[in-house]
């Protein structure tokens, strides 16, 4: 009988019953193998190893960060959608930010694990790294391992992983730096040889404009946002129509109501690039089709002032005045916008802009042809809140002068620049608001004043010759803005590009016999 008396207690007895139990234990092992043949030895094994080790109810799929030789999609999906995983228990992060990039970056390390829920399916991410082998010369291998229950198979296949590619492509979208390209860019100045015409110079587009800070009636707000929602959202339906997928939105009235401020507004909502084309800097159509060709996919092309840029008063002289001028036909710009661009892009946006709505060519204003007129109007009683509680942090009628400067705003012609302008002179809320007053009051007298001049030089009492006060500074404004004009041409005109300056020269003596009054 064995008892507890039998079990050795001294190392040395002990020793001696281990060494007769291993030799016992391999005399049985060659035995058995010598009796028993390999296939049932298997076979036994794996019985055995089941009974203890029941089948797995978990998949596990590999996501490697290659495939073959060029790089897995789904592996780049994962790293940047997993960054927004990563939870509170997360032991070890990396930490990077490109000087493109806008924030930091944290990503999961080797060995690091995530878990994510999807329709209620627990999904566990495991980022593993293997280390590069000298003997094989293998590279180091990167590659995540996503686990879940079985029976979820086809839910994470079908749903899950299309989904995790198309969050991780807004993430990007998201993180993305917007640009603003302009064919007048000073860094590209070097390059001053015949390729400079095509090619565009860009700085990061960091206009804070958004559709929160724009002074605009909010129906209207409202009605641009869904337009451009609906125009992101329906590739499937242009594609079905046959349509280009772009569309063209005329923004008109006077200047300082905010339509450049809206363009970057639009380019931040839909994080489009903005392509700025001076259309002075075009002497032909094929110039405006190789410059057209160059721009990118998701992007806005902006063409400002589209009346001061081109003559495009009538199509018949226009043909007559490109020819002597500039090669540049109000057709080619439209060939363009009809869909000749749609052969080579998707989701683009173009935006002209005027000040003079009336001055353009019929063509332009038709049907079909920009999708979208805007008229950004002067300041309203609804614009003035958005810009008081912008620049002064004045919310609703939180002010006692609110009341009074919405009910002058509403009964005249006054821009959301000017009162920007004047918000803009003290931090104080009593002090800007004060000044904003009187100068709206000061504006209206001139403005009467202005009315009652123009009323009787017309009546023939104060005399044919006065010229009314507000069309003087009407007249001062345009000026203003020419003189703009003409130093941008003048800029071309330094470049030193044989074509161009010769151009440009002659360019700058029709602009300022055309738009200035000396
Ligand atoms: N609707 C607006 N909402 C908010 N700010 C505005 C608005 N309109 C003008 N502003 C302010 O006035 C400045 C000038 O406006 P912006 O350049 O957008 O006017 P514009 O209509 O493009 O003028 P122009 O016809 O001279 O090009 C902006 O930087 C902005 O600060
Ligand atoms: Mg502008």
């Amino acid at each position: 009988m064995f008892s507890l008396k039998d079990i050795p207690t001294s190392p040395s007895a002990l020793f001696a019953a281990y060494a007769s139990f291993s030799a016992s234990m391999m005399l049985i092992r060659s035995m058995v193998n010598d009796i028993v043949p390999y296939e049932l030895r298997v076979y036994l094994s794996l019985a055995l190893r089941s009974l203890f080790n029941p089948l797995s109810s978990d998949l596990t799929l590999l996501v490697d960060e290659y495939c073959s030789m060029t790089r897995n999609q789904v592996f780049d999906a994962a790293e940047v959608y997993l960054r927004t995983k990563i939870s509170p228990s997360t032991d070890r992060l990396r930490v990077s930010q490109t000087p493109k990039q806008k924030s930091l970056t944290f990503s999961i390390d080797k060995g690091q694990e995530v878990t994510d829920t999807f329709q209620n399916i627990r999904i566990k991410w495991r980022f593993v790294c293997t280390e590069p082998d000298k003997n094989t010369h293998s590279r180091e291998k990167r590659f995540f391992n996503i686990t879940f229950k079985k029976k979820f198979k086809d839910v994470v296949m079908e749903s899950y992983l299309p989904y995790v590619l198309v969050r991780a492509k807004a993430i990007k979208q998201e993180d993305k730096v917007l640009k603003l390209y302009n064919r007048d860019c000073p860094s590209l100045s070097k390059y001053c040889d015949d390729d400079y015409e095509g090619t565009w110079g860009s700085v990061n587009l960091e206009h804070p404009a958004t559709f929160d800070t724009l002074a605009m009636e909010p129906e209207l707000k409202k009605e641009i946002m869904e337009d451009l929602d609906r125009f992101v959202r329906r590739r499937d339906f242009y594609k079905k129509v046959g349509k280009a997928w772009k569309r063209g939105y005329l923004l008109y009235g006077p200047p300082g109501t905010g339509k450049s401020s809206l363009i970057a507004a639009m380019a931040n909502y839909l994080k489009f690039d903005i392509y700025d084309l001076e259309l002075t800097s075009i002497y032909s159509n094929s110039d405006l089709r190789r410059v057209l060709l160059s721009t990118t996919n998701r992007s806005i092309l902006v063409i400002e002032d589209i009346d001061c840029s081109i003559e495009m008063q009538n199509r018949q002289d226009n043909d007559h005045f490109d020819a002597s001028y500039s090669g540049l036909t109000l057709s080619g710009i439209l060939n363009f916008i009809d869909g000749l661009w749609s052969s080579c892009g998707d989701e683009r946006v173009i935006v002209f802009t005027t000040n003079h709505k009336d001055r353009l060519d019929p063509a332009l204003l038709r049907p079909g042809r920009m999708d979208m007129h805007i008229n950004m109007s002067y300041c309203t009683s609804n614009g003035f809140k958005i810009l008081a509680s912008n620049y002064l942090g004045v919310h609703g009628n939180q002010h006692h002068l609110c009341g009074e400067i919405e009910s002058i705003v509403d009964s005249m012609e006054v821009t959301p620049a000017e009162i920007a302008e004047e918000l803009m002179k003290n931090d104080d809320a009593d002090v800007a608001l004060t000044g904003l007053v009187n100068f709206l009051k000061r504006k209206k007298i001139e403005i009467d004043e202005n009315k009652k001049a123009e009323e009787s030089a017309k009546s023939g009492v104060e005399g044919e010759a006065t010229e009314p006060q507000n069309q003087i500074a009407k007249r001062q404004k345009i000026d203003d803005n020419n003189v703009k004009r003409i130093e941008r041409i003048v800029r071309n005109f330094r470049r030193p590009i044989v074509r161009g300056r010769r151009r440009s020269f002659q360019r700058f003596g029709f602009m300022r016999q055309k738009y200035l009054s000396y």
